[in-house]
Formats: structure tokens, sequence, C-alpha cells
């Protein structure tokens, strides 16, 4: 008989299964604390209970474990100071979606070499997971490959389905289970529709196939996610920030029976890539605020350590600390100054109000 099937495969690794790796890395009742406390804050933010703004800031991807926890240490005490206006997460990408090709994330290649040892990504993944959250400082991540929610979701408060993957039956049944709220971004060409469907998509319960605790292929059955809301990340042809759009997408929201509230990212279309514009997005979006905007109910920041990104692939040796390796990130410099004038400023504009 003639080979018919993995005729384009080269190897298949066994993986462990989500309960040894839990086993392994579990969670304590401090963890599950903050994980907790983090996702209720996000959702009463999310339906208006509580009138701070919701901040996720962090690198676009994690790729070194030790200059994610230098952020997260300094990350972690801007937190605490600014709680009164903001309940900020980490942003804790580990999966990046391409646009074509490119590196994809640390859980598919921790090593940055092409040798993808996902059983290590995901391992270590994992436990700075959990060290952030045992510092009390909780995390928010896109999900991307429907397999990796049972490894890693139990320890994140908010989560993304992608522009690139918001059309997605598979994302949207994944989002209908998850535990945290969920923010869909609009397509990368600017389209509010696919987002609004998927929202609506994810809010009913689905059948699927998936893996359970143990790795087997099982049928989930989910009960649907009654957090989703969309994330505006601008478009192909403009960014969508601004007051207009915002009142365009408001109407959108309201025409398909969902609620107003909304995030916006500051970065990816909406900065045309550029870490400098992020800052006039953030301005805008205070000074909108200021005039009485109710439906922002938070930001998305790309931030790092050291400012912009850097090539690669690059040579080890060549690889400089706390610059992202995917999209230009604001400094941290930046980042506690944005930050902190944005507390000042809303602390006066909630006085007001
Ligand atoms: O956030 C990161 C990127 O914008 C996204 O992963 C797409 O990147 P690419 O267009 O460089 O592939
Ligand atoms: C890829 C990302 O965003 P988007 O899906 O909006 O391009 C991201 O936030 O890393």
């Amino acid at each position: 008989m003639q080979q018919l099937q993995d005729l384009r495969v080269s190897r298949i690794i066994r993986l462990s299964s989500p309960r040894a790796l839990k086993e392994k890395l579990p969670v304590t009742e401090h963890i599950a604390d903050t994980v907790c406390q983090a996702r209720r804050e996000v959702e009463d933010i999310l339906s208006g209970k509580d009138s701070r703004m919701l901040v996720i800031v962090g690198p676009c991807s994690i790729h070194d474990i030790k200059s994610a926890r230098d952020y997260a240490s300094r990350l972690h005490a801007l937190r605490k100071e600014l709680e009164s206006e903001f309940c900020i997460l980490m942003r804790v990408y580990f999966e990046k979606p391409r646009t074509t090709i490119g590196w994809k994330g640390f859980i598919n290649d921790p090593h940055l070499n092409d040798t993808y040892d996902i059983e290590h990504g995901l391992f270590h993944a994992r436990k700075l997971l959990i060290e952030l959250n045992e510092m009390g400082l909780p995390a928010a991540t896109e999900f991307l490959d429907p397999i990796s929610p049972q490894y890693v979701a139990d320890l994140i408060s908010w989560a993304a389905i992608g522009a690139r993957t918001i059309e997605s039956q598979t994302h949207r049944q994944m989002a209908s289970g998850l535990s945290m709220p969920v923010g869909f971004k609009n397509a990368t060409d600017g389209r509010l529709q696919v987002a609004i469907d998927a929202i609506r998509s994810a809010m009913h319960q689905h059948s699927f196939l998936g893996i359970d605790q143990e790795g087997h292929s099982s049928v989930i059955t989910t009960k649907g996610n009654p957090f989703g809301h969309l994330v505006l990340r601008g478009g192909s042809s403009k960014p969508n920030y601004d007051a207009d759009s915002i009142v365009t997408a408001e109407k959108q929201l309201r025409k398909a029976d969902l609620s107003e509230y909304l995030l916006v990212d500051c970065s990816h279309a909406n900065s045309g890539k550029r870490f400098g514009n992020q800052l006039k997005v953030w301005e805008d979006i205070l000074a909108q605020k200021e005039r009485g905007n109710r439906s922002i109910a938070g930001v998305m920041i790309e931030s790092n350590i050291c400012s912009g990104n850097q090539p690669f692939p690059v040579k080890p040796e060549e690889l400089k600390y706390g610059v992202s390796i995917t999209d230009e990130c604001v400094s941290w410099e930046q980042t506690e100054k944005m930050l902190r004038d944005g507390a000042g400023f809303m602390k006066q504009v909630r006085s007001k109000a």
C-alpha cells in the first residue's frame, strides 16, 4: 500500500500532560487569590462597577525570563503605587501570531534557535507565571494555540484573541470556555464586525475537540464567556483610537446588543508600530476621558525595559538585554512617566465627575 499519512510530517514528540506539568508547578493559595482577585477586578471594570482603568502593560513578547522577572518586579511596585486609579496587569505574551513567518514566541521556540523545545517552553512559561502571581502581579496573555491554555490558563487573569485569529471558530470556541475575561481585537484591516461576531459567538456554549488535563483528545463542552469585549488596535488603513472611531465602535456594539465597555490598544496599528506614537494614543484617550467618555475601560501598552526593538534573529551574544525582539516597545522610564502622569490626571478627572 502507498503511504497515506504523515507525508509532510518529519517528527512528532509527545509532551507531558497538562496535569503532569501542574504537579511539577502547582498553584498555591496565595497565587489563586492573586488570579481570582484580578479576574474579579477586571470583570468589575468591564461592567462599570469599578471606574478605574484597566492597564495591560508589558513586553510585546517574552523571550528572556531574566528580563521578564526584572520588568515584573518594577511593574509590581508601580501597580501598588497607582492602584487607586489603575488596575495594572502585566502583558506576558508567550505566543506570537505572525503575518507570514517569524519567531512564534517563547512556548514554541524558547531557545530562540529553531529547536522548538516546546516542553521547555511550557515549563518555563508556567514557572514565570507562578512567580509573577506569587509576587502579587496578575498576568495577561494572548491565546493562540488551542492546546496551550490547558497548561497555563489557570494563571492568567485577562486573555486576548488576536487580530489574525479573530475570525477563527476554533478561537471563539476556546474563548467560550476560558475562565477569565477575553478581549477580542478588531481585524488587521480594521473591521470591527468580526470581533463583535466573535464576542457573540464566545458568549454561547460550544462543544468541540480539545484535550483534557491528561492530554487525551476529548469533547470539550463550554458554558460561554460573558466577559468578552472589544479591543481597538487600529487597522491597515487607519488607527481607531480617536473619538469618532470610539463612537462608531460604541454604536456597533449597541446594535449587537453588547456592552459598550472596550479597551484601546495604544500599539500595533494604532501606533503604526512606532513606540513613540503610543504616548500620543495614551494622551488622546486621557483627553477623551476628561471630556466624559465612559466606554473606554482600559488600555494596552507595549513596554519593555529599553525602548524600541532589535533585529531578530541575531547571534545570541548580540542580543541586547531588555529590548523587544518583536514589536517596538516604550522604555521602562517612559512607561512609569506615562502611567504616573496618567494616574494623576485621571484622579482629577474622576474627582470632578
Ligand atoms: O505583536 C506582534 C506583531 O505585531 C504580530 O505578532 C505580527 O507580527 P509580524 O507582522 O511581524 O509577523
Ligand atoms: C499580535 C498582537 O496584536 P494584534 O493581534 O492586534 O496584532 C499582540 O498584541 O501581540
